[in-house]
């Protein structure tokens, strides 16, 4: 008898990872009264994993994520081994980027040793349901509320499953020459990775958690009060595109010989397309659209293509980063147009600062070394291309890229 198609999937429970401390408190709550009534409802197996502290879900997931791989593909009524190699493990987070940031870094930990050997091609399916804060991946899916995302992934059509493309993040290994590179991953992004005003904003932040979600907005007046501006080099290697606010498009950068940069002093490795030199007041590179609801700095962002988009506002007063930031939250896509402010799509970045920097990824935080030793790159995570995918709509309001 032919089975129907999503057979395979519905017999493997989901499991579903409660972070009880994200956002206003409200995951135990909403796990309890609409969550688990939908997925009892729909017939959905499910298994809960509550969250106790920083790093639960990572270490959590590192160490079984080969065995979650394994009992997802696992066919009904087969003997032990007998594996599918199309089903997908499917993880529903009652959290925030925090937590989903966790948890794919610690599936990555926990495959990094060796792969899978009996599943070629392992895959996973996220479903975030916005409980955090900020909700940056799920907003920019399409996905405001609780039901929003539970509705998507209820109806579990194939095209509300799109593929999750992530940054990473490395740094020199040590025993790098001078003049030929090579790198060590030190985490993977899913959101954002900033430098000036943003960090400084993220980073102050944490020191204000007493005000909730208030914090940021007196960090970002404060930053703005006693506005800095941060010295780095950025490199942008492969192919670049950047906005021309005259057409309303991405049009493709051709790399110049005499790059912007009049650094004499200058240690790059080849294939550089462009180069900013800074000093930079903000700076963030990104997957998503939105980085909380009604703030979209990066509105062409899309989780699902092969891009890192890049704004960088080099070197304005506190009137020119008050208005780029008001109209990213107010309009949404304008101030990619405005005068002084550059909007570009690359495939990888690196970062040189000539003092100690810091940069803020996904929240966290990473010191910079002073010069090319401690240049930070940041790509395309190639080797878990095909692994993740999430439930969303990549068709968003103000859309300018379809
Ligand atoms: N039981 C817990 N108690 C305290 N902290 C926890 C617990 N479980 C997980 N955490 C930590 O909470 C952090 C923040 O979670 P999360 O990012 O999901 O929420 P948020 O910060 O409110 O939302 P967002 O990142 O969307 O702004 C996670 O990085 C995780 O380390």
């Amino acid at each position: 008898m032919q089975q129907p198609p999503s057979s395979i999937q519905t017999a493997q429970p989901v499991i579903v990872v409660l972070n009880p401390n994200a956002g206003k408190k409200q995951g135990k709550a909403q796990l309890i009264s609409v969550v688990e009534p939908a997925l009892k409802n729909a017939a959905v197996p499910y298994s809960v994993i509550e969250t106790t502290g920083r790093d639960h879900a990572r270490v959590y997931f590192r160490d079984n994520i080969r065995q979650f791989l394994r009992n997802a593909n696992q066919l009904p009524g087969k003997p032990d081994g007998v594996l599918s190699t199309d089903a997908p493990l499917r993880i529903m987070v009652l959290g925030g980027d925090g937590t989903v940031h966790e948890i794919v870094n610690g599936v990555l930990n926990g495959l990094e040793e060796e792969p899978v050997l009996d599943l070629p091609n392992p895959r996973i399916t996220l479903s975030v349901i916005p409980l955090g804060s900020g909700n940056a991946i799920a907003t920019s899916l399409g996905h405001a509320t609780v039901l929003d995302a539970l509705g998507g992934f209820l109806r579990s059509n194939n095209e509300d499953i799109i593929p999750m493309k992530i940054m990473s993040v490395s740094t020199r290994k040590e025993s790098s020459q001078e003049g030929v590179d090579s790198w060590k991953v030190q985490t993977h992004t899913l959101v954002v990775n900033s430098f000036g005003l943003h960090c400084s904003t993220v980073y102050d932040g944490e020191g204000l958690r007493l005000l909730g979600n208030e914090r940021f907005k007196v960090s970002v007046l404060k930053n703005i009060a006693f506005l800095k501006q941060y010295t780095a080099r950025i490199d942008f290697h492969g192919p670049v595109q950047k906005y021309d606010a005259n057409i309303q498009a991405l049009t493709p950068f051709v790399a110049q010989l005499q790059h912007q940069d009049t650094d004499q002093d200058n240690n790059r490795a080849d294939g550089v397309t462009l180069s900013l030199s800074g000093p930079f007041t903000y700076l963030m590179i990104t997957k998503q659209a939105f980085l909380e609801p009604g703030f979209s700095p990066t509105p062409l962002a899309r989780t699902s293509d092969d891009w890192l988009d890049v704004l960088a506002v080099q070197n304005v007063g506190r009137g020119k980063i008050l208005e780029v930031l008001s109209a990213a939250t107010k309009e949404g896509y304008k101030h990619i147009g405005y005068d002084k402010v550059e909007y570009y799509k690359a495939k990888a970045v690196e970062i040189e600062t000539p003092v100690e920097g810091r940069l803020c990824i996904d929240g966290e935080f990473i010191h910079v070394s002073p010069g090319p030793k401690g240049r930070v790159r940041i790509g395309l995570a190639e080797d878990s291309s095909q692994l993740f995918s999430i439930y969303g709509s990549v068709h968003l309001p103000n859309d300018q890229s379809q």
